[in-house]
């Protein structure tokens, strides 16, 4: 091994044996010049490394068909990761809560009145006679057009009505509050709502900031000066205090819970189905639970940006911007701007859907149209370099379905005489979403997919930090490239 003093470069920079002190001083001067224009590219190069992993946010879309669960997901990540905005904000999903409440409420009178109606129209042509007492009747289901059907309801069901008659008002002074807009409808209760003229399209990117006491007003206070805001709230308060036994009156009633049935309207699968909680959810000193606020339901309308910090964990110090979308088919034109520059994407598909129809299309299968709409997200150009997460969602619901005995194979044939339980129905469902995938893929991408009930907080936040991990690895693999 070579003395240092042999190296070659060590022999070329070093001074030259002859130099005089005027020559020293030159030279340790234009070393240090150079020293300086070194650190000062290094300083530079590093600035702009810094620059460069802060600057581009990580950029998520929530995309998939509308009450596929995209807004339950984002306020999951609320819960998750900005805390404190999240706890400030509970009180404002009050007045979301009550009306939600009031659409469980109309449903059931409007299915009352056209029982009543019915009861009318069948007793103008039955034998008086056959008129009974009353009571509740078992036997086959009762259909509006089927004539002698067996009288169910009595004079106590008409003062329900009665009694209950102010709180349409009420709906609709919460619907001003939340910034009702247009009439598409959706599922059961809006095609009963449209029938009576109800507005049920509610525009859920500006109305949270005017419903939070103290906050300044916003566009959706609707011209409302701020004193009359808080007295309206107040009285809308003080009428569901006061109705709410009355409310639980016509919940608990056995012969509306038997209408139901025979109509087969289970109300507990409705988004936003909160009329079992009816005493809890009207006490005036009443704050939304977290898991209130992940089963309240409003619609999304356009894109809407949210801002998430980072405090702890693999993300600390940085900015996640998630983009919310409107998922029914007249809103997904919106989403493809969003597309350039996405990190992730995270598609929601309830798996509970297949034997459901689009709203907005009722000849179309909730299920075929998620496949649908994932080919063509997979598929797409634009985000051939995106990261996409599945969520198969709605697993809680789908194992109460098949626990109730329907049968997958009555909807989607190809799935045989597999198992009817939730696993094997997962399982397969998954299968199709991965081979879409991987065939629609400009370039191959791994799949990703989890099971989820993203109104299980507690499970979904253990999901959303297995993703947070995810897109953050191929975030910053991404700045390495760059
Ligand atoms: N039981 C159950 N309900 C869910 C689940 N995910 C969402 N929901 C409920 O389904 C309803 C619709 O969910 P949203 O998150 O509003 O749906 P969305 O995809 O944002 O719908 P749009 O805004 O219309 O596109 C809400 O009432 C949720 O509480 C789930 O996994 N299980
Ligand atoms: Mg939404």
């Amino acid at each position: 091994m070579g003395r240092v003093d042999d190296d070659p470069l060590t022999l070329a920079i070093s001074p030259p044996p002859d130099e005089t002190p005027e020559q020293r001083e030159e030279r340790l001067k234009e070393e240090a010049k150079a020293r300086k224009i070194s650190d000062d590219i290094d300083e530079e190069i590093k600035a702009a490394k810094n620059t460069q992993k802060k600057k581009p946010n990580v950029k998520v879309l929530l995309l998939g068909q509308s009450e596929s669960g995209k807004s339950t997901t984002l306020k999951n990540f609320q819960l998750a990761y900005s805390q404190a905005a999240w706890e400030a904000e509970l009180l404002s999903w009050r007045t979301v809560i009550q009306w939600n409440l009031l659409r469980n409420v109309h449903t059931i009178i409007d299915l009352l009145t056209d029982a009543l109606e019915n009861e009318r129209a069948s007793s103008d042509e039955e034998d008086s006679s056959s008129e009974n007492d009353g009571e509740a009747t078992s036997g086959p289901p009762a259909s509006p057009t089927r004539r002698r059907t067996p009288l169910i309801f009595n004079e106590k069901h008409r003062l329900l009505k009665l009694q209950l008659l102010p709180l349409r008002q009420v709906q609709k002074d919460l619907e001003g509050r939340l910034g009702a807009s247009s009439s598409e409808p959706t599922g059961q209760e809006e095609k009963l709502a449209k029938k009576h003229g109800q507005e049920t399209f509610v525009r859920s990117s500006i109305w949270k900031a005017s419903l939070l006491p103290g906050r300044r007003n916003s566009e959706a206070a609707v011209g409302l000066p701020k004193r009359n805001r808080e007295a309206e709230v107040l009285q809308t308060n003080e009428i569901l205090a006061g109705l709410a036994q009355t409310i639980k009156s016509l919940w608990d009633d056995e012969a509306v819970q038997e209408m139901l049935r025979r109509r087969k309207v289970r109300m507990d699968t409705l988004p936003g189905f909160f009329i079992a909680d009816v005493m809890r959810i009207t006490k005036r000193d009443y704050v939304p639970t977290n898991e209130d606020v992940v089963r309240a339901r409003l619609r999304t309308l356009g894109v809407q940006e949210y801002h998430i910090h980072f405090d702890t964990g693999p993300a600390a110090g940085m900015d996640w911007v998630l983009y919310d979308v409107g998922g029914s088919r007249t809103q997904r034109a919106a989403w493809t701007p969003y597309f350039d520059d996405c990190d992730a994407i995270i598609f929601l598909a309830p798996i509970s859907c297949f034997d459901e129809k689009l709203v907005e299309d009722r000849r179309m299968n909730r299920l075929e149209d998620s496949y649908a709409l994932w080919r063509e997200i997979c598929s797409s150009k634009l985000l051939a370099k995106s990261q996409i997460i599945l969520f198969l969602n709605k697993c809680d619901l789908l194992e109460k379905k098949l626990r109730l005995g329907i049968q997958v194979k009555d909807y989607v044939p190809s799935f045989g005489k597999r198992k009817n339980d939730a696993q094997t129905v997962s399982q397969y469902f998954a299968q199709h979403f991965k081979e879409i995938s991987k065939q629609c893929s400009p370039q191959p991408r791994p799949f990703r997919v989890h099971l989820t009930s993203v109104i299980d907080t507690r499970a979904t936040a253990v999901t959303l930090h297995a993703v947070e991990d995810g897109i953050l690895e191929m975030h910053l693999r991404s700045i390495d490239l760059m």
